[in-house]
């Protein structure tokens, strides 16, 4: 039986160290704590930025890449750099590495996304260390995550991990950017994400990392959704990885929620993506939020896009916020149809019904407040 399996999210920032370098002494530091904590009996996954770092670095490249094709070819040089440096690293301690390069559409079609989970879990059932980096190669603007703040936090879905750290250059989450406002002050913890707190999250300005806080909070959102706990901390802090799973408070921390999520929900959050957007009234919005019911085809004010029975929709309040993402238990056309109608209307109205709920509640995802009660069920 092994012990909790710890995903560790290593930012451009802490692998550079700010340079236009891999930081190989640093790296064979953060190999270190990671080998220990394997020979305990942790899983260890890693999921690792720096590919295009790294293809600079080797080009001797001078000024960032502009281009997606200058970024591609220097993911495509460095990915194989990066995971070189990685792979000799870990065999000092005897360990092996494993390479997995994802991209959204791997994570978002159910077949391929149980193909990943099938592939890593074999790699840590054979004690190996997985490295994972979005396929920046070949992925476009339409089918990367983007970031690898959130394709940590998927990654930790799929391998129901215990904990998620996301390290970079700063202690933590601040009450402003510490580069911007030096007066910021470090959170400790977080156990709400609002947009109160979006607010203080900004992107990156080091121009070499990708998102900021903003793609960390988004990460650890959809991660304490799963139950997972989230730390942002300092890469760069001594043995940060091995205080961090032993329980030592370091940086910020998310607790994972005591109720997570069913896999089905998650799935909700990660998968496809939205088909349509489904405006709703105040009251529709009350229920959904604060009584948990289902949404009911009264509720709905207006359907946008085209989209078939049992596509993932957003839902919407009348001030035009997210509140809740779910399955459509009927196409776009039909709820157009029935949309402010009562219930009971929907057989003479279509000719045909379904049920009388436009998103059932166990097809639904509160999205707007992240609290730790239940309503995330
Ligand atoms: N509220 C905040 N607290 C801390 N850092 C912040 C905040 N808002 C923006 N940042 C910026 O986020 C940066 C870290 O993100 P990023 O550059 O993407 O690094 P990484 O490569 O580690 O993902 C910090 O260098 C900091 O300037
Ligand atoms: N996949 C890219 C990094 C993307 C990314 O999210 O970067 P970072 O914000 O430094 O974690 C690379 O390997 O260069």
């Amino acid at each position: 039986m092994h012990k909790q399996t710890i995903v560790v999210k290593l930012g451009t920032s802490v692998l550079t160290g700010g340079k236009t370098r891999l930081d190989r002494a640093h790296m064979i530091e953060l190999v270190r704590q990671c080998a220990r904590l394997r020979k305990e009996g942790y899983r260890i996954v890693l999921v690792s930025s720096g590919a295009i770092a790294a293809g600079r670095e080797h080009l001797q490249m001078q000024g960032k890449p502009l281009t997606i094709s200058q970024k591609q070819m220097l993911a495509a040089v460095g990915q194989s750099q990066l995971i070189r440096v990685w792979e000799s690293l870990f065999a000092l301690y005897d360990l092996h590495v494993g390479q997995l390069l994802l991209t959204r559409a791997d994570l978002e079609d159910r077949e391929r996304y149980l193909n990943a989970r099938d592939a890593l879990h074999a790699v840590l059932d054979y004690g190996i260390i997985p490295i994972i980096n979005e396929n920046d190669a070949v992925a476009t603007s339409e089918i990367k995550v983007g970031d690898n703040d959130n394709l940590s936090a998927r990654v930790a879905m799929l391998v129901d991990a215990d904990q998620l750290l996301l390290l970079t250059d700063q202690p933590g989450l601040f009450t402003a950017d510490p580069r911007r406002y030096p007066d910021a002050q470090l959170i400790r913890e977080v156990k709400v994400i609002d947009d109160t707190l979006r607010r203080l999250a900004g992107g990156s300005v080091s121009g070499l990392g990708t998102g900021g806080m903003y793609t960390k909070l988004q990460s650890a959102d959809l991660a304490r959704r799963a139950g997972i706990a989230v730390t942002i901390a300092a890469g760069r802090a001594e043995q940060v990885i091995e205080r961090v799973v032993k329980g030592e408070v370091v940086g910020t921390r998310f607790p994972g929620l005591i109720t997570p999520l069913e896999h089905r929900k998650q799935w909700i959050l990660v998968g496809p993506p939205p088909q349509g957007d489904l405006q709703l009234d105040q009251g529709a919005c009350s229920a959904v939020i604060e009584r948990g019911s289902s949404l009911l085809p009264k509720g709905i004010v207006s359907v946008s896009g085209q989209f078939s029975r049992g596509s993932v929709v957003n839902l919407y309040n009348p001030d035009g916020d997210l509140i809740a993402r779910g399955i459509s238990r009927y196409k776009a056309d039909d709820l157009r149809s029935i949309q402010g109608h009562h219930s009971e209307q929907i057989q003479n109205l279509l000719g045909y019904a379904y049920g009388p709920v436009a998103v059932h509640r166990d097809d639904l995802v509160v999205t707007q407040l992240a609290t730790d009660g239940d309503i995330w069920k």
